[in-house]
């Protein structure tokens, strides 16, 4: 991945960053970098996930699921327990005969009808949870169960497990002897795309696994001391110091669809990561060249709160536009689609530069698993400099668990003072 800061070097519009403030915020890098490497190796928690790439076993995943000759595979997770897998196979296995649907939410009518479409006899569940309590995915694996059961279908011998600390998911696998893989230790969920947690619909469907964890091994072993020599690092520090003179929000915007699920999975990594203590970036999902045509007007001329962030591959497969001699369309005829979307993408960076908007380039060499794999240890890198710099606690999420404990209490799984406060919710209807 290379790293093209200059658009984020406003000289005089807000938020502006000029080259001697990142100088000075390289000395920062430098002993964040340290803290980092220590990190890595005592093994840290949190750290450890940029280890990930060097010692997850490509060939110990595959093996896993060499016994699966699945249709279709169904991953039944939430955040960092779908968004990695979904990432991976979207970006990579688009050629896949096998086609990967996630159920990580718990919506009844996409429920059903999910399961009404799945080929079930010849779908592979892959069911992952980290804590293994998480209410959404083992309910929706419940359903999934009886789903299966009532299609006469046995989903015992159809379905695998990732998880982390014993609890009910551990239980259940051992209860019904289904295969169960740990989610490593040390790694929280947002940050194990490449490890089981990631890679076992991946590994279904035909990706290069290995490919991937090379690419990640080459992100882990670009770090350096110095955000002018570590592109990870550089995407890190300059949304840290855009953020810290005004730039609140970071759009992320692939500019090839395969990398959509991405800018989701990117989202979870910087609001959960780096949105504590009443700081941290919002993250917010774009597409190129789509969301030109929705949200460049805000980005462009609404309030100077951002940081656009664009991602594309330096290669394309090609698309040609035929010739055509219908009036003011000629310009078109004779071009190939990717050369209209890159042509976009430079326009969109320049325009933002124009109206003194600051963003930043991000370039992988294709959509191939090592750069792939590269781009997502990059942004993993970039997060946790980042949290460095903000002087958070990077690898913890407190602030989620209320709204869990209201929502069990609700549904009668136990006595939580929070359930009571949603009785206490402050009413004005207006309908
Ligand atoms: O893998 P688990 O434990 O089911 O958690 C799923 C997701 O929920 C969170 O804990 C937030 O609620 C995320 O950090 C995590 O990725």
């Amino acid at each position: 991945m290379n790293v093209d800061i200059g658009n984020a070097l406003a000289s005089e519009a807000d938020p502006g960053i000029s080259r001697s403030d990142l100088d000075d915020l390289d000395e920062r890098v430098a002993d964040a970098h340290d803290r980092i490497a220590r990190g890595m190796a005592d093994d840290e928690f949190g750290y450890a996930s940029l280890n990930l790439p060097e010692r997850v076993d490509a060939a110990e995943i595959e093996e896993a699921v060499a016994g699966f000759d699945p249709e279709a595979v169904l991953t039944v997770g939430i955040g960092g327990s779908a968004l990695g897998a979904v990432t991976i196979t979207e970006a990579l296995a688009g050629d896949s005969p096998v086609d990967h649907y996630a159920l990580d939410n718990v919506d009844p009518a996409h429920v059903n009808r999910l399961l009404d479409d799945l080929p079930l006899a010849e779908t592979v569940v892959h069911v992952v949870s980290r804590s293994g309590t998480t209410a959404e995915t083992l309910a929706n694996f419940l359903v999934v169960r009886e789903a299966m059961d009532a299609a006469g279908v046995d989903w015992s011998e159809q379905t695998v497990v990732t998880t982390g600390e014993p609890g009910p998911l551990r239980d259940l696998a051992e209860a019904e002897g289904l295969p169960a893989l740990d989610v490593p230790k040390g790694v929280p969920g947002r940050f194990s795309a490449l490890s089981t947690v990631g890679l076992v619909p991946a590994a279904m469907m035909g990706v290069d696994l290995e490919g991937l964890l090379a690419g990640g091994r080459a992100g882990a072993d670009a770090l350096a001391g110095s955000l002018f020599e570590c592109p990870a690092y550089a995407y890190g520090a300059v949304a840290y110091a855009l953020d810290e003179r005004g730039a609140s929000v970071d759009a992320m915007m692939p500019y090839v669809e395969g990398l959509e699920s991405f800018a989701e999975w990117f989202a979870q990594l910087w609001a959960e990561s780096l949105g504590k203590d009443g700081g941290g970036q919002t993250p917010a999902r774009a597409l190129g060249a789509t969301d030109q045509h929705s949200q460049l007007q805000l980005y462009r001329a609404g309030p100077r709160d951002k940081l656009v962030t664009v991602v594309r591959p330096a290669e394309r497969p090609d698309c040609p536009i035929p010739e055509t001699d219908v009036a003011d369309l000629e310009y078109l005829g004779g071009q190939d689609l990717g050369a209209l979307l890159d042509a976009e993408f430079e326009a969109t960076e320049a325009s933002l530069a124009a109206a003194e908007r600051p963003s930043v380039r991000i370039e992988i060499d294709a959509m191939d698993a090592e750069s792939v794999g590269r781009l997502l240890v990059d942004m993993e890198a970039a997060c946790v400099l980042a949290g460095e710099l903000y002087g958070v606690e990077t690898f913890d999420q407190p602030a989620v668990e209320w709204g869990k404990k209201a929502a069990r209490g609700l549904l009668g799984g136990g006595d939580f003072e929070e359930a009571d406060a949603v009785a206490e919710k402050t009413e004005l209807i207006v309908d």
